[in-house]
């Protein structure tokens, strides 16, 4: 009994049977007493007697022998088992990197290009975080008074999108206002109109015909069109018109209002746009049938001491810098309980990730419902989208792709050592008559360069973000009057600044994104006149740069030298989609080697609320 206790069960669990059975190896089940019966024959063969010794105990070592044997067969054939799981593992692991290193031609960028997507796709929305916090959400547009003249409006879908075609006008959204081909028909006040055709300006460009009844119709909008194609035009006349209106309904007094603001990532084009909104103001007020309308501007560097004659009075516009803006509201100079209008110019520079939070600070301001307008030139899909989500049924108005290159500007790219850039600059300079703008990415180099060319005798001037206020000012009022030959300018002269009918931009250094070519070459062949940029490339470029520029060159229609023209886009190579960067447009590349997503980590981590470099705040 004791040794039936001990005594491990001889046949197979069930366990190992099935596996014993898998692999054909299964052995019959033997009863004990048939075992017993044959183990005393066995003995009896070895000579044994089995009345002279305790059969007993030799069974019990008979038994124990057989159990250590079976023990040892169940060990070796677990770890036969084991071996065979390993090896299997192995093979797994190896034929899932060969397939990785197989996805490494075609699925891995995109899977990657995915998931840098989803977390752009996390980030928060940029409605303000007060509307966040109490779940505000408006669903309908702003009201507004304005209609189209009846015979628009009685005018077939089919001859709107006729007239879309006609100027290569692309548009999305819900109910889409009405384009309109003449300034006469979109009710502007006549003394505008007057000022306007004084200033050579007779018939709207394509962005202001379909954006300004857009956003006169008090819709959230979204416009793109290329450099120089009229947009502050289409954005500040909406707001102008709006003010006015309150204006005459109840006039303004001190301590009341913006009614609208206006939000510039430079101080230098905030300054310009606030003079365009001065000019055309202005003009209105000349007929004593309108009332004055007043703007402030809002920027760092500048004393708003010397606006106070505008604060002590009821204020309609405000134009701005992020900085400066948020600072005046937080020392409640102005408020905004009465705001209703906001505009970014230059959007995409705003809302990415550099001013992202200061957008959000400034939308907390908003007492009541906006009608919100993002205007630009570049202006990538990830940038669109974001947007979009904190628009209200918002209208697209597209001209041309975002980020495309003016048409009207021939564009040469020229191989030149670094060594050599200098003095080749001197030549170049002679392609045309003045003025030239010739734009570096360092701040030190915009220096050098002035430096030699006045050395030179050539009139120049520079200003980057490091030059005082003063300094900067000075720069753009003598090269705008035509005092000056040469501006020599870091990005900051690039984006929006509308300089009178530059003949040759000279792109020193080219810049890292694309987006920035685009805005840099875009100071000439504005408002349908026609101009050239020289950029200078070599070595120090880096192959995607001279990707994305090939592409856009290609895109445009010009020349592809034969440097530019041997470069392989390695996307091609693996077989990849050869679409454009989703985040900053760039044609020759995708999402994971995006120069800008690298900037705008950088930018992320330094803290943006200090002072701008390019001078913002
Ligand atoms: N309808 C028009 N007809 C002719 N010229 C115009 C018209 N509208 C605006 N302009 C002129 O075109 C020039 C460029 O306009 P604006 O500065 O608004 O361009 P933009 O689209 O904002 O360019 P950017 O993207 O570089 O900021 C200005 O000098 C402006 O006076």
């Amino acid at each position: 009994m004791d040794s039936i206790k001990r005594r491990r069960p001889r046949s197979p669990s069930p366990a190992i049977y099935k596996l014993d059975d898998e692999d054909g190896s299964y052995e019959p089940y033997v009863p004990i007493a048939q075992r017993r019966q044959e183990k005393l024959a066995r003995l009896s063969s070895l000579g044994v007697n089995g009345e002279k010794l305790n059969v007993k105990k030799l069974q019990e070592e008979l038994d124990e022998r057989e159990d250590a044997q079976r023990e040892e067969e169940i060990r070796r054939e677990k770890a036969r088992k084991e071996r065979t799981l390993l090896l299997e593992a192995q093979e797994v692991h190896s034929r899932k990197a060969a397939e990785d290193s197989k996805k490494t031609a075609n699925e891995k960028a995109e899977e990657a290009d995915a998931e840098i997507l989803e977390a752009i796709k996390s980030r928060r929305k940029l409605a303000s975080d007060m509307e966040l916090a109490k779940g505000i959400q408006y669903m309908e547009p702003l009201k507004t008074s304005w209609r189209p003249p009846r015979y628009i409006r009685e005018r077939k879908p089919e001859e709107d999108n006729r007239l879309r075609e006609k100027y290569h006008i692309l548009v999305e959204g819900d109910d889409i206002p009405p384009p309109i081909e003449h300034f006469s028909d979109m009710k502007i006040p006549e003394p505008i109109v007057e000022h306007l055709r004084s200033k050579r300006i007779v018939n709207p460009t394509p962005i202001q015909l379909q954006g300004i009844p857009v956003a006169f119709s008090g819709r959230d909008i979204i416009g793109i069109a290329f450099t120089g194609s009229g947009k502050t035009l289409a954005f500040c006349l909406p707001l102008i018109m709006m003010a006015l209106e309150e204006e005459m309904k109840l006039p303004f007094i001190r301590g009341e209002g913006p009614v609208g603001i206006i939000l510039c990532p430079s101080r230098e084009l905030a300054n310009q746009t606030y003079e365009n909104v001065v000019t055309w103001c202005a003009a209105l007020a000349k007929d004593a049938k309108y009332p004055p309308l007043n703007a402030l501007l809002c920027i760092g560097g500048i004393s708003m001491n010397d606006q106070s004659h505008v604060l002590s009075k009821g204020l309609h516009i405000v134009v701005a810098t992020p900085g400066r803006l948020i600072d005046m509201l937080e020392k409640k100079r102005f408020t905004f309980n009465n705001c209703k209008y906001l505009c970014m110019d230059e959007a995409d520079r705003m809302i990415d990730l550099g001013f992202e939070d200061d957008v959000r600070t400034i939308m907390s301001f908003f007492k009541n419902q906006r009608q919100t307008l993002l205007f630009s030139a570049t202006m990538p899909k990830k940038i669109q989208d974001f947007a979009r989500e904190s628009l209200i049924k918002p209208v697209l108005v597209n001209v041309g792709r975002a980020g495309a290159a003016n048409l009207d500007v021939l564009q040469v790219v020229e191989y030149v050592k670094q060594e050599a850039k200098m003095v080749y600059l001197l030549e170049c300079l002679q392609k045309t008559p003045p003025p030239v703008i010739i734009f570096s990415e360092n701040k030190n180099e915009v220096d050098d360069i002035q430096e030699y060319l006045l050395l030179k005798g050539v009139e120049a001037v520079a200003i980057h973000g490091s030059k005082s206020q003063e300094e900067r000012q000075y720069a753009i009022k003598s090269f705008k009057s035509g005092a000056k030959d040469v501006m020599v300018a870091s990005g900051v002269a690039s984006k929006g600044l509308d300089f009178n009918d530059i003949q040759h931009v000279i792109i020193f250094s080219m810049p890292k994104e694309i987006e920035d070519y685009v805005h840099q070459i875009g100071r000439t062949g504005r408002s349908g006149k026609t101009g050239i940029a020289t950029t200078f490339v070599n070595m120090n470029t880096s192959e995607q740069t001279l990707l994305d520029l090939k592409y856009l060159l290609i895109e445009a229609g010009q020349k592809v030298p034969p440097f530019l023209s041997t470069i392989d886009d390695p996307r091609a190579a693996q077989g990849n989609s050869l679409t454009g960067c989703p985040v900053c447009g760039g044609l020759g590349h995708g999402i994971s080697n995006c120069p800008k997503l690298e900037d705008a980590q950088r930018r992320q981590m330094a803290s943006h609320r200090t002072v701008d470099a390019e001078g913002g705040y």
